[in-house]
C-alpha cells in the first residue's frame, strides 16, 4: 500500500471520533490534510464543528473544504485536537515540526482536552531522535542561540549537528510567526524530558519540536498486503 493510502486510513479512521458541536484544532502536514479533506465531506453532509488551524496552509484548506474557522481567543478550549507526527514513541511522545509548524501545533494541542496522532505505521519508533528535532528561534542573535542549542543537546547526553532549515529556494525557512528553525539531529534522545527543559529554558528558543504530555493517543496505519492494519496507542 502507498504511503499516501496509509495516511489516508488513519485519517478515515480520526474522522469517524468527530461529533456534531464539536471544537476541533486542525493539525498541518500531508496527512492532517487529508483528515482535513475528509472532515469537509462530512460537514458538507450536515456535520456541524469549528476549527481553529494550526497554520496557514491549514487555514487555507480547511476554509476550501468547507470547516467553520474560530480562533483560541474566541475559542480557548477544544475538544480535539487531530494531527500528524514525525516520530511517536511507546509513551506518546513526539517529535513534530516537520512542516514547520510545531509553534502553533503545540499551542493548539496544549488548548486541546484530547490530542489524537494520525500517520503511517513507520512513525512510530523505540527512541525519538532519528527525525531531525526543530527548534524555533528568533532571528536576533542567531549564532549565539545555535551554539546554546547544541550545548544543551550535548548536556542532555545526545550531541549532534544543527542545520538551519532552508526552504526550495535555498534561503532561510521562515515560520508563520516569521521565526527561523534549526534542525537538530541527535539521532537518538535519551531523556526527552531532560532535553525539552533545556531547550525551553534558552533566550532566543521561542518553541521545540518534542511533544510530551500533549498526545492522548494514535491511530497509526500499518502496511500489509490485505490493505491497511489500523493499531491504536492510548486513548482513541
Ligand atoms: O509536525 C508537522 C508539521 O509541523 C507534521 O504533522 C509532521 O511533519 C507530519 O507530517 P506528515 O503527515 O506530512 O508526515
Amino acid at each position: 500500500m502507498s504511503a499516501a493510502a496509509l495516511k489516508r486510513a488513519a485519517a478515515a479512521r480520526a474522522v469517524d471520533l468527530v461529533q456534531d458541536g464539536m471544537r476541533l484544532g486542525l493539525g498541518t502536514g500531508s496527512t492532517a490534510a487529508i483528515f482535513v479533506e475528509l472532515l469537509g465531506a462530512r460537514v458538507r453532509d450536515g456535520l456541524s464543528v469549528v476549527g481553529v488551524p494550526t497554520s496557514e496552509a491549514t487555514h487555507r484548506a480547511a476554509e476550501a473544504a468547507g470547516i467553520a474557522l474560530t480562533t483560541l481567543d474566541e475559542t480557548p478550549e477544544l475538544d480535539l485536537t487531530v494531527d500528524g507526527a514525525d516520530e511517536i514513541d511507546g509513551q506518546l511522545r513526539l517529535i513534530k515540526g516537520g512542516g514547520g509548524a510545531l509553534l502553533r501545533e503545540k499551542i493548539v494541542a496544549a488548548a486541546s482536552r484530547r490530542m489524537v496522532v494520525i500517520a503511517d505505521g513507520t512513525k512510530q519508533v523505540a527512541t525519538l531522535g532519528r527525525f531531525p528535532l526543530p527548534v524555533e528561534v528568533v532571528p536576533f542573535g542567531l549564532g549565539a542561540t545555535r551554539r546554546a542549542v547544541a550545548q544543551a543537546l550535548a548536556r542532555a547526553g545526545c550531541p549532534g549537528e544543527i542545520t538551519l532549515r532552508t526552504g526550495p529556494d535555498g534561503a532561510a525557512f521562515l515560520t508563520d510567526g516569521g521565526h527561523l528553525i534549526l534542525d537538530a539531529h541527535p539521532g537518538r534522545i535519551p531523556d526527552p524530558e531532560a532535553l525539552a527543559a533545556a531547550l525551553a529554558a534558552l533566550p532566543g528558543v521561542v518553541e521545540h519540536g518534542l511533544f510530551l504530555g500533549l498526545c492522548t493517543g494514535a491511530i497509526l496505519a500499518a502496511d500489509e498486503s490485505a490493505g491497511a492494519r489500523l493499531v491504536t496507542l492510548g486513548t482513541v
